[in-house]
């Protein structure tokens, strides 16, 4: 046969393909309907475990582990469509935020962070050691926002930083670069709320994946499958506890577009813990 008449062959299978998708799709369509009446949840791996087993048992070795893999993707785009339809369903996003900024005029500070303070006279700012400090005191209403060094294109990004926002709920609604003496930073403003605009096109998010095989890849592929880009990933051991990561990303886009509603409906769902940090406007 020439690669000529091979060809035509494949473009037949794949319109056999395309039909029989569609047709899996209308039945997620159903199950996403009666699963949203039910409040019962979208993903349930034993049930993708028990059609995999089923499936790939009778399938010769040479191609078991490509047949598997086309499996596995067929079900994770079916779980993307029941998120979307569900949402569109019924209000279940259990994520609050507020649409206006909070007014600052007291700002919460590290002293040796003092230098970056944007767009605030420095008499107002409430000096502390560390972030534990600067969120205690916006907690006790002594400071409206806290400002603080995120990222630093020589050093890095700040574990301190990240981490204290992890712990204490405290959310990113700013981000500003800084030019200190060559140095580029990301300076960041944060406060109790998330607070989302319709100008930001940033979503700041932290998870945990379960530790095995894939699991970081299907959240990865999970966020390019919504046509969203991701901006930086970077991992931190968890302090204390089992051996683990809490994985940091932040992707382009803002948490009123649907798509990225059901982004974030899918990630709480489909991974160990989930947290949204921020979100704001960046123009790099
Ligand atoms: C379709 C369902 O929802 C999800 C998707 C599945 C699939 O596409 O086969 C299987 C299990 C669930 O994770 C279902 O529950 O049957």
């Amino acid at each position: 046969m020439t690669l000529e008449e091979v060809r035509k062959q494949i473009d037949v299978v794949d319109k056999q393909i395309k039909v029989l998708f569609k047709e899996r799709m209308i039945l997620a369509d159903q199950v996403a309907r009666v699963k949203a009446e039910s409040e019962d949840a979208i993903y349930k791996p034993d049930r993708e475990e028990a059609i995999i087993t089923k499936l790939t048992g009778d399938v010769d070795d040479s191609i078991k582990k490509e047949y598997t893999a086309l499996i596995k993707r067929i079900m994770e785009v079916s779980r993307k469509y029941q998120y979307g339809r569900t949402l569109e369903l019924r209000n279940c996003l259990d994520v609050s935020f507020v649409t206006e900024e909070p007014k600052v005029k007291k700002l919460a500070m590290l002293k040796h962070e003092l230098y970056i303070c944007q767009g605030y006279s420095r008499d107002l700012v409430n000096t502390v050691s560390d972030y534990e400090q600067v969120m205690e005191l916006i907690r006790k209403d002594e400071a409206d926002a806290g400002m603080g060094i995120f990222e630093d294109i020589s050093y890095g990004v700040s574990d301190s930083l990240h981490e204290a926002l992890t712990m204490n709920d405290f959310y990113i609604y700013r981000c500003d670069e800084v030019l200190d003496e060559g140095h580029r930073k990301k300076v960041v403003t944060f406060g109790k709320q998330l607070v989302v605009l319709p100008e930001h096109n940033r979503l700041k998010i932290v998870f945990v994946c379960k530790n095995k095989s894939g699991s970081l890849a299907s959240v990865l592929s999970m966020i390019s499958d919504y046509g969203v880009n991701l901006t930086e990933i970077h991992s931190v051991p968890f302090r204390g506890g089992e051996w683990n990561y809490r994985f940091y990303v932040e992707l382009n886009g803002n948490l009123l577009q649907k798509e990225i509603q059901a982004l974030v409906f899918q990630l709480i769902n489909e991974t160990e813990t989930f947290k949204i940090l921020g979100s704001y406007f960046c123009e790099q």
